[in-house]
């Protein structure tokens, strides 16, 4: 008989292994619960990156992988990468200058199966949760760096990602705008039940998170 597999909710590397010219530059094996967030430190060139390039479905094909990465319990790095529901947070907000806030909000929500109007009321929702009231006209140009990453933080969560994943996305910000930063995507990820994954050069960045640090090895040369 044919069981399926059971409902694992959160994501999952599983025994993932990824190599660079023969080598093995990183190795993982963990289960990260949703609402929960795993740090990920290493030195520079350890491989955090490029473990994120994996799980979202942009790795170089000048690496290999080995291992699973099981999203809810269903294997996702065989999956087409838009189908991943993987939402990706980096230190620069890379908003698109020629449109306004709203318009680069709405960018997220294109493929959504809503009216214009849904769709306009759920990105105006989404700047409100992230303290940014009636900017949805505002031209990015005259955002401040902080005010910036909230409306990135807002895109990446409009999109409605099963996993996040962070790299280094407070490391632009000086340090009362990082812990504000800080706290609201830690809260938002716990509000939502995202399983997170936090790459992070601050160790205090990494105890707010609040969940296991990973250390990665330099790779062995
Ligand atoms: N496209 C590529 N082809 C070959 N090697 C690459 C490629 N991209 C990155 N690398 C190498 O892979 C290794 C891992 O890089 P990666 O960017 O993942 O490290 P990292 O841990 O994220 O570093 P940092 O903390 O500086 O961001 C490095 O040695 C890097 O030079």
């Amino acid at each position: 008989m044919n069981h399926p597999r059971p409902h694992e909710p959160g994501l999952r590397l599983k025994n993932v292994a990824i190599g660079l010219d023969g080598r093995t530059l990183l190795a993982i094996d963990r289960h990260i619960p949703p609402g929960h967030v795993l740090t990920v430190m290493g030195p520079s060139g350890s491989g955090k990156s490029t473990l994120f390039a994996l799980i979202a479905g942009f790795l170089d094909s000048a690496f290999t992988a080995e291992g699973e990465v099981l999203l809810d319990g269903a294997r996702i790095d065989r999956t087409r990468p838009e189908k991943r529901a993987v939402g990706l947070l980096f230190q620069d907000a890379l908003l698109y200058p020629h449109m306004s806030v709203g318009a680069n909000l709405l960018f997220a929500l294109t493929f959504a199966l809503r009216g214009a109007r849904e769709r306009r009321a759920a990105a105006a929702a989404m700047l409100e949760r992230v303290g940014l009231p009636d900017m949805f006209d505002r031209d990015p140009a005259t955002l401040s760096g902080g005010q910036a990453a909230r409306v990135a933080l807002a895109r990446t969560l409009l999109a409605r990602p099963r996993a996040l994943l962070l790299d280094e996305p407070f490391s632009r910000l000086d340090a009362p705008l990082r812990r504000s930063m800080r706290d609201l995507v830690f809260s938002l990820v716990r509000e939502r039940a995202i399983p997170a994954l936090l790459v992070t050069h601050d160790r205090e960045d990494a105890e707010a998170a609040g969940g296991p640090i990973v250390e990665i090895e330099p790779p062995a040369g």
